[in-house]
């Protein structure tokens, strides 16, 4: 990668958080291909309008070039693309779609570093296997952003990130190496967000397994049971909820990264349980999904621990039973949705 030339990067995922991450990386001056999928004609005709509190309001946002499919991406002016940084943040649903093949046109082996923006825990082993030569990275961020209507983005939370590589064998790269692509990346997205009032930030960990075990820890407890109860953060902590079940449940995820090799501190479970405020009205991103009947990001945040626990005989009951009751409420919205359509 020049560092003079201008980056290329293709985003694929332009939701609340893929969109976001569009901004900054063009704020950095990168050139940034983003692949729309239901709002390609409108965000052609129209551009995003962005509410954000990282951003400010922005009628008609648009990044350099807008496309519909992975393959338009891979060439322009009919010549192949080398994307130097390909920015992941879709869903990760591994029961409806392979992330591996719907990237495959715009990784350029050996060159293309991954950067998957995205929850769940072992969401890198599929990327390594299929791109062994490619840098990859990944990020847990804490955002609150989500699309609203045809074309609006509305951001609510401070992008605050932590990014690391995943080491692998990566076409014979040192760690150094991909340690170097990653502060790259980290270098970029915080010149981008330099001029945002709240001073978000992207850091950098080397350990990226822990920061991924120490996010589910929340996300495996607090998405899923909002989602379960259609409650808001705020309710399940007012609620007996948190001491109940909440608190026993996380204990449950933090034996299982234990076990696993992952050492959490322990008072990383008081801190996730604690950390947002009693008042809050946060609706994490699984009760987003819930409330517009789209699908849950349930195998990799519960399912990954689940396989985790069973592998390492890890006692996981709450778990197991609140990843059961979730099934139940995914199979009911499919019913609901064939419904919907005519098909039932
Ligand atoms: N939202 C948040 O505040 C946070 C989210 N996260 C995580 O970030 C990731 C992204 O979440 P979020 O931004 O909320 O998700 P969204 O649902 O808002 O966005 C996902 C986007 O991916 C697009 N997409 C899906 N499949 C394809 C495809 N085949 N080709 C092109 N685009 C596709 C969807 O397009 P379409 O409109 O066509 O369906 C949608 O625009 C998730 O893993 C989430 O858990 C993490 C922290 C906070
Ligand atoms: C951190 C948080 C809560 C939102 O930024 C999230 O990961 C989610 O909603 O899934």
């Amino acid at each position: 990668m020049g560092s003079q030339e201008q980056l290329n990067v293709c985003l694929i995922g332009s939701g609340g958080v893929g969109t976001i991450a569009a901004v900054v990386l063009e704020k950095a001056g990168t050139k940034v291909t983003a692949v729309l999928r239901s709002k390609y004609a409108v965000v052609s005709e129209k551009g995003w309008d962005l509410e954000s509190v990282d951003h400010g309001n922005v009628k008609g946002w648009k990044p350099t070039r807008v496309v519909s499919t992975v393959t338009d991406a891979a060439t322009e002016d009919g010549k192949p693309i080398k994307y130097d940084f390909v920015v992941v943040s879709m869903k990760q649903l591994p029961d409806l779609y392979s992330i591996v093949e719907i990237i495959r046109p715009v990784i350029t082996p050996s060159h293309t570093a991954i950067v998957l923006i995205q929850n769940g825990i072992d969401i890198e082993l599929p990327i390594i296997e299929a791109f062994p030569t490619n840098p990859l990275m990944s990020s847990v961020s804490i955002i609150g952003s989500k699309t609203v209507g045809d074309n609006t983005i509305v951001q609510i939370g401070t992008d605050n990130s932590t990014i690391g590589p995943h080491f692998h064998e990566c076409g014979g790269r040192s760690r150094e190496e991909q340690l170097a692509t990653t502060k790259e990346f980290i270098r970029l997205y915080n010149l981008g967000m330099k001029d945002a009032p709240k001073k978000p930030v992207c850091t950098l960990t080397e350990d990226m397994p822990v920061a991924r075990w120490h996010k589910v820890l929340w996300n495996g407890t607090f998405n899923t049971i909002c989602a379960i109860n259609g409650m808001d953060v705020g309710q399940v902590c007012r609620s007996e909820g948190r001491d109940k079940l909440l608190i026993p449940m996380m204990k449950e995820i933090w034996n299982t990264a234990r076990a696993a090799g992952v050492d959490l501190p322990e008072s990383a479970i008081q801190a996730q349980a604690f950390r947002v405020p009693d008042n809050s009205t946060f609706r994490p991103s699984m009760l987003i999904d819930v409330d517009y009947g789209r699908p849950m990001e349930l195998e990799v945040i519960l399912g990954s621990v689940l396989k985790r626990a069973e592998q390492t005989s890890t006692p996981a009951p709450i778990t197991k039973t609140i990843y059961e009751l979730l099934k139940m409420r995914k199979w009911e919205m499919q019913q609901a949705a064939l419904v919907d359509k005519g098909n039932l």
